[in-house]
């Protein structure tokens, strides 16, 4: 999908180099040998030159995939101007960093927090059997069923709203703000922790506890920001939804599971996950 290889020793070293760069990706930026920054720029580079070769070869031999690099390759402006391969590798690697650990780690709390509240997992059962059961049994759900996967919607909501993997946004105050009594300047960075907004109690009742209704009651406007929001909002808010959805229908109806640790410890940064990378056993349903 992303650069149409197959899985190779390369591969694997390309994945063991972007679960680097996640690690220093919120790291203290210390450059030097021996620190998680430092040795997430050089993966960085890796990856960078691993992208750059790639490219390079496609464009002597004119070779278009269909997957991600060769549509950025092609990709051109309304003036008919195209990406530079440094915004095309750039690119490469940005989405691969917000567009697939992102979903990934939604999948997995999903699937966590569903192991502790068998309740809201029977409900996202029900719903979820009965769409397929309405399709004849079949196990593909297409846009027409959304509408009537409400829990499932609401599940998607509360898993993203107790930890995602943007816990803050980045902004510049681009005048003097006045904010609780103090004056950011103009020019000043501010990092925005928009998880103290969705877990405070002032806004979501008992904000710990995984509970999918609470989303019966539309929020407070502004108090739900996990996707960000204005001009830079994620690009891919809608397609995390779909494939958290799609995720939840094939599991809920296919397996059941179980957390083998579940009182593991949680380390927020740099990225929310139990200690134990939520290690879970399945069990498949049907044949
Ligand atoms: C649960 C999953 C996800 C979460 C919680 C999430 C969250 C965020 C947040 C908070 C931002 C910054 C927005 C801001 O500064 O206002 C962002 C930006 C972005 N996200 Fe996501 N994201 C998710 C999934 C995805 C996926 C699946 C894709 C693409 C396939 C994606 C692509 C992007 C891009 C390209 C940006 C930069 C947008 C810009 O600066 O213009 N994200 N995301």
């Amino acid at each position: 999908m992303f650069i149409s290889m197959e899985p190779s020793p390369l591969t694997e070293q390309i994945d063991q180099w972007f679960g680097s760069l996640m690690a220093g990706l919120r790291a203290f930026p210390l450059d030097f040998p021996g620190t998680t920054f430092h040795h997430a720029r050089k993966c960085r580079r890796k990856l960078n030159a691993v992208f750059r070769h790639e490219l390079e070869a496609r464009k002597k031999v004119d070779k278009k995939c269909d997957d991600l690099m060769s549509g950025l390759m092609c990709t051109e402006d309304e003036q008919g101007k195209r990406l530079s391969d440094e915004e095309v590798v750039d690119n490469m690697v940005n989405l691969v960093v917000a567009g697939y650990e992102s979903t990934a780690s939604a999948i997995m709390w999903a699937t966590y927090h569903l192991a502790k509240s068998p309740a809201a997992l029977a409900k996202l059962r029900e719903e979820n059997v009965a769409v397929s059961e309405s399709k004849g049994g079949s196990l593909m759900i297409t846009h027409d069923d959304l509408p009537r996967m409400k829990y499932t919607a609401k599940v998607v909501e509360e898993t993203i709203r107790m930890a995602n993997v943007a816990p803050m946004v980045h902004r510049v105050a681009n005048r003097d703000v006045e904010y609780g009594g103090y004056t950011i300047p103009a020019g000043w960075p501010v990092l925005v922790w928009v998880r103290s907004l969705h877990t405070d109690p002032v806004y979501y009742q008992d904000p710990l506890t995984f509970n999918p209704d609470r989303w019966d009651k539309p929020v407070k406007p502004g108090t739900y920001q996990a996707f960000g929001g204005g001009y830079r909002i994620c690009a891919g808010n809608m397609l995390a939804k779909l494939q958290i959805t799609i995720m939840l229908h094939h599991l809920s109806i296919g397996y059941e599971w179980e957390l083998l640790n579940p009182d593991a410890k949680i380390n927020y940064l740099p990225h929310p996950r139990p200690l134990d990378g939520a290690a879970m056993t399945f069990r498949k349903l049907r044949a």
